[in-house]
Formats: C-alpha cells, structure tokens, sequence
C-alpha cells in the first residue's frame, strides 16, 4: 500500500526564537493547528498522509502505519519536548464504519510550549511564499439534513425512546450549511476562534475547523488527562443571570445525571489502562463566551507504554458525544439523526513519535471546502429534555462557528 512507497522521511527540529502568534506563521489557507491560550503546534504542507480505512480495526491501522512511518524516520530532534520531532494531525470520524478519518503529517511545524518554542522541518527546506489571509466576505445559511422543527421532533422521540426505557442518554446533533462570498481562508477562522475561545483548543485537520473545550485525553510520558464535559446552559444577559443559570445548571437532577454518565463512561475507558485515576466527585464549572459546562478534570498514570492514540481508541465515544448504554445510543443516533457527522464529535488532535499527544473531542466545529462550511452541534438527551430547550442550546453551539465566518 502507500506506506511501501514512502521514502523515509528526513526530520529535523530545532529550537528557534518566540514565534510570537503561531497562527500569524501560517502561510497558506490549508493549515494544521492545535492551540490554546497561545501555546501548541501549528503545521502546513504534507510530508505523509494516510486516509484511513473504515472500520472496527482503524485505529489499530493507525497505530500501525504510524508506527512504520515514524521507525523508518532519520530523526534529528535538538528539542526532545512531547510535539517535537515529526508529529502527526488527525481526524477520526465520529462512526467507525463512516470514510473520511485521515493522518497527516505536515512538513513543517511551528511550536510553543511552556515559553519553549521549536521548528520541525521535513525533507527540503522549501522556503514557503505567505498569502496574505482573505475574508470570506457576507455568510448565507442555508439548513442541513433537517430544519430546527424537523429535529425537534427527532428530540421528541429520543425523549420518548427514553422514558421507554431503552436507554438513559443519546447525543442529538443537527447541522447547518453556510456559503460565503468567496472562498473560505481558514486562517481567518483559526484567529477569531483563538482570540475569542483562548481556554478551547482551536484546531484545524484537513478541512475540520473549530474551537472544543473538551479535551479527550492528553498524553506526557505515563500522565493522562481528560476534561469530561456534559451538562449545558446558555450564559446569561449578565453576571446575575450567569450565576443564577449556573446554580440552576448544578441543581438539574437532569444535568448532573447527564453529566455522571458521561463521566462514568470515562472512568470505564481509562480504568483498565491506568494504575492510577483520579475522578472528581463534583463536577466543577467551565464558563465559555457562549455556554457553561458541568465539568470533570480526570486524571491518571497509565501502567505500560500505551500512546495517546490507544488511549483514544479505549475512549470513543465517550458518552459526551454518544449515550449511554454506547452501543443502543449509536444505533437510535443513526435512527433519528439521518446524517453523517464526519469527523464531527470524533477524535482530533496529534500524536509524536514518542506516542505523546493532545486529542479533543471535536466540537463546536465546521467543515470548510472552497466557499462552502457545514457546521455541527448536539446536545446530551435525557428522559426530562425539552425539544424547545434543546434546540436553544444546539444554536448557542453553533454561535461559536457562525462567529468565526462572520467575525
Ligand atoms: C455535542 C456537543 O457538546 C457536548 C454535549 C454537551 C451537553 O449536552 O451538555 C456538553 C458538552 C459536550 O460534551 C456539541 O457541542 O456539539
């Protein structure tokens, strides 16, 4: 296959001076980005890509491609930090048995981590012409696979589906369609995302573009750590109404429930790799410009050499994203959703040669191709949901991507 065709790659970090914003490095409009409050990697050009096959075993050919890629690497790394060295952006799909999970590993990449910042360059040192970034210019939206109505009646029947007893959760997640004037510079994207969203994790794969606050697992050495988040209101016309809502957030026997199973669902993941985990017994409060979370920092040791990618794989889909019990939960998403989320509330991130990484959940996120953007969001369902209530939350979601098109 096209590993077999891959000649070795030649790659070489060094340290170089504060690159001050990364995202102002990025030279052309299809880049590679993991940042949050201004620290992580940005990426462009392609040294190798892999468009990984659908399928229970994908992660599994990830692993492994990946593995021979990075063996069969002449690496001179003079940094030796997790992200140095030939590092790896993906996007899995949210569906295993859905096309369109990809690696890349991008030819150049700029970092900054803990006031230490590195350049990794792969093969010939092309030197890289910058296009100044476009605006799209004005934004139509148009509706996705079902208009607002249409899906609150798919939450009716989630609810139903529900009291009936067949299950305790299931994401619901809508889409949204966008056409801009001109073509859609990502790096327009990324910087509004990351002034706006500094606490998110701003990322770009390969046409996925968003800002999640949930972090899926990040790896340094034998150290995990997730952020768990489930459980949602809108933030209020004030500081009053916040902590009114915010009170009302932590009093929802419906929010707290919703949010314990996604946590468990976590637990149960990480439980059997790990010879330490620390869950915390209350969630806290995670404040966003357009939303508040009931959050849980979850951290651990793994007790063996497992990367970032088999913690990933022991995780999806955490019911964040899915449901629970998982496997009815997928099933009624594909009843009831009617279309495919890509990549949407999959795994994204990257991964070194050393297994470290970052990984999120991607949320709050859009599909971008030319002029074109498909935007996503979900919300947890639970026996007492309110189609109306739901619907609300889903566009406060969405705001995060509509703000990054129309700034
Ligand atoms: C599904 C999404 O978000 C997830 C669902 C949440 C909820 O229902 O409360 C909160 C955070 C995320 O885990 C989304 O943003 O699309």
């Amino acid at each position: 296959m096209s590993v077999a065709l891959i000649q070795p790659l030649v790659v070489r970090t060094v340290a170089v001076s504060d690159p001050d914003d990364l995202l102002a490095r990025l030279p052309g409009a299809a880049p590679y980005a993991w940042i949050r409050n201004g620290e992580g990697l940005v990426g462009w050009g392609e040294a190798a890509r892999a468009m990984v096959p659908p399928g229970p075993g994908r992660f599994d050919w990830a692993r492994g491609w990946l593995s021979s890629l990075f063996a069969g690497a002449l690496i001179r790394d003079e940094v030796g930090m997790p992200g140095s060295g030939p590092v790896a952006f993906g996007s899995f799909t949210f569906d295993a048995d859905a096309p369109g999970t990809v690696l890349v590993v991008p030819r150049v990449v700029l970092a900054r981590r803990d006031g230490r910042a590195w350049l990794t360059t792969i093969g010939d040192n092309a030197f890289d012409l910058a296009r100044p970034p476009v605006e799209p210019g004005r934004i139509r939206y148009g509706d996705g696979t079902l208009t607002a109505p249409q899906w609150e009646h798919r939450v009716a029947r989630a609810v139903r589906r529900i009291r009936d007893g067949g299950l305790d959760k299931v994401v619901l997640a809508r889409d949204l369609t966008a056409v801009a004037d001109r073509d859609i510079d990502i790096r327009v994207l990324l910087g509004r995302l990351a002034r706006s969203y500094p606490e998110c994790y701003t990322f770009s794969v390969d046409g996925l573009v968003g800002a999640t606050p949930e972090l899926l697992v990040r790896h340094t050495g034998q150290a995990v750590e997730s952020l768990v988040l489930a459980g949602t209101t809108p933030r209020g016309s004030g500081p009053a109404d916040d902590a009114t809502r915010a009170a009302a957030l932590y009093a929802s026997k419906k929010d707290r429930h919703e949010h314990a199973c996604a946590v468990a669902s976590v637990r149960e993941a990480l439980t059997p790799l790990c010879s330490a985990l620390h869950v915390p017994e209350e969630p806290e409060l995670l404040v966003l410009p357009n939303v508040q979370h009931l959050a849980s920092r979850v951290t651990g040791r793994l007790s063996d050499g497992a990367s970032v990618l088999d913690v990933v794989a022991a995780m999806h889909p955490t019911a964040a994203v899915g449901g629970t019990p998982t496997g009815t939960a997928l099933g009624l998403i594909r009843e009831l959703e009617g279309m495919d989320r890509g990549g949407y509330s999959g795994p994204v991130g990257w991964i070194d040669a050393h297994g470290d990484g970052e990984w999120g959940i991607a949320l709050r996120c859009a599909y971008i191709s030319g002029r074109h953007a498909r935007l996503f969001a979900g919300c947890g369902i639970m026996a007492g949901s309110d189609p109306a209530t739901e619907l609300a939350e889903a566009q406060a979601k969405l705001r995060v991507m509509q703000y990054a098109l129309e700034g």
